[in-house]
């Protein structure tokens, strides 16, 4: 199977089900809307899984009804964690770090954070479980977060030809303390599991970073939510270093915020065609790096007002280009800019982004042979891409089973006629609602 088709069985209930094309038709004039954007992906698997290492109950609301969320709920169920999803929340019962379910086999989906968190979770308790993801996060790279652990404690057998990627065998007997040495340059949720872990282990511990981290605002999130769950944590600045103590997680109330990766699609929107949306439930100063694509956005030339409630993005006439723009710290935003930078005046150029190789598809493989599909020139480096202007033509375009392939795609289709999208059912990973919500702001879309 290529990686183009999709792995439905990574589809769960919550998803967008039945639909093979969507086909859009260009906006007939500059979208103005307001939009409300459902639950942070990241924060509502943090949440689960800090709230099911928690001791006592914990009611987490505006959590996010998407496939990454619904297998973490699965999987915690699968380790004998109630769960209980009621239309207003989701009651979780904390387990005080020790699984019921002590033999047993989870599933993690395609969801990167349920697999390096419940994997470092699993660790610091006591069981043998069988582990695995979806096609896809079958391939992306668990190595440095496996080492990690093995170093202080876990024995992690893999169940497949490739030593460094699910699906295991994982034998955990808790987590000793002490320094563990990780490297962030592949992904920053290596570093998130391993602390949202480490209240568990039997004694302090400190993570000391060996190189960088790819994305570091996803663990100040992390940092800040094991502190909101009564952790006590120290860091260095720059996050070099971590200190953990070994001290438990108290359930409690909790409120999710909206997904700020979400809602980039919505300012896009807004970018391409030289309308205005406001995005009500998100605030400038949330810690979810994606916030910072509206800076992207005012350097293209659009305005950009924070001071209210919401977010509010207004497109220009013409999108500006001419600039080189890391996207290091905020990647999940990258294939948005890449198909929104054709429409700009001048050459885009992107940097710093090769870890996304690893994420849903090759992300930037996918730019390159999407964006060349359309007539569109793009040059390629292993780390990042540089795209001109030119007018994209209509075409079929593959979705690569990923979520943010097949919403950045159909931002194209805003202003250019002939767009479908194949199986966009894959946005379910994290907004199974997507095509509503682009229906909801006036787009024409028929999905078939
Ligand atoms: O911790 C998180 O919630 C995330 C971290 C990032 O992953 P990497 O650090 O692996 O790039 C990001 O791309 C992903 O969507 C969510
Ligand atoms: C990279 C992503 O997801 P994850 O790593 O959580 O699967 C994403 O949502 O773009």
């Amino acid at each position: 199977m290529s990686s183009q088709e999709a792995d439905l069985h990574a589809r769960s209930p919550w998803a967008l089900h039945g639909v093979h094309l969507a086909a859009i038709t260009p906006a007939t004039q500059p979208i103005v809307a307001d939009v409300i954007v459902p639950g942070s992906k990241s924060v509502t698997n943090r949440a689960l899984v800090i709230a099911a290492l928690a001791e006592g109950v914990s009611r987490l609301s505006g959590v996010l009804r998407s496939d990454d969320a619904y297998w973490c709920i699965e999987a915690l169920r699968q380790l004998g964690v109630r769960v209980e999803v009621r239309p207003e929340a989701v009651v979780v019962e904390g387990t005080g770090g020790s699984w019921p379910n002590a033999n047993t086999e989870v599933y993690t989906g395609a969801g990167g954070t349920a697999a390096r968190f419940l994997t470092s979770a699993l660790a610091a308790g006591h069981g043998s479980w069988v582990i695995r993801g979806s096609r896809r996060m079958n391939e992306r790279p668990m190595g440095e977060l496996f080492q990690a652990l093995t170093a202080l404690g876990a024995v992690i057998t893999p169940m497949s030809e490739r030593p460094h990627t699910l699906p295991i065998r994982l034998e955990a007997n808790g987590l000793t303390g002490g320094t563990v040495h990780m490297s962030g340059a592949t992904s920053s949720q290596f570093i998130s599991g391993m602390l949202i872990a480490a209240p568990y282990a039997q004694s302090p511990l400190t993570v000391e970073i060996v190189d960088h981290i790819v994305q570091h605002a996803y663990v100040h999130i992390t940092l800040d939510m094991m502190r909101d769950f009564g952790a006590r944590v120290k860091e260095l600045s720059g996050l070099s270093a971590m200190q953990v103590e070994a001290s438990p997680y108290i359930g409690r109330e909790y409120e999710i915020e909206a997904d700020a990766s979400t809602a980039c699609y919505f300012w896009a929107a807004a970018a391409l065609t030289g309308g205005q949306v406001r995005v009500q439930n998100l605030r400038y100063d949330t810690r979810q790096p994606d916030v910072h694509f509206v800076d992207v956005l005012a350097q293209m030339g659009c305005a950009v007002d924070t001071s209210g409630q919401g977010i509010v993005v207004r497109g220009p006439e013409r999108l500006r280009g001419g600039m080189t723009v890391s996207m290091k710290e905020m990647s999940d935003q990258t294939l948005t800019l890449a198909f929104i930078a054709p429409f700009a005046d001048g050459p885009i150029s992107i940097t710093d982004v090769e870890h996304i190789r690893h994420h849903e598809s090759d992300r930037l493989h996918v730019i390159v042979e999407t964006l060349r599909s359309l007539g569109i020139a793009v040059d390629e480096r292993a780390d990042g891409v540089t795209i001109y202007p030119g007018a994209p033509h209509g075409a079929r375009l593959s979705s690569f089973d990923d979520h943010r392939v097949a919403m950045a795609a159909s931002l194209i289709g805003l202003v250019v006629p002939g767009i479908e999208i194949e199986d966009p059912g894959c946005v379910s990973k994290t907004c199974p609602m997507f095509f509503d919500k682009l229906q909801e702001i006036g787009i024409n879309i028929a999905l078939t």
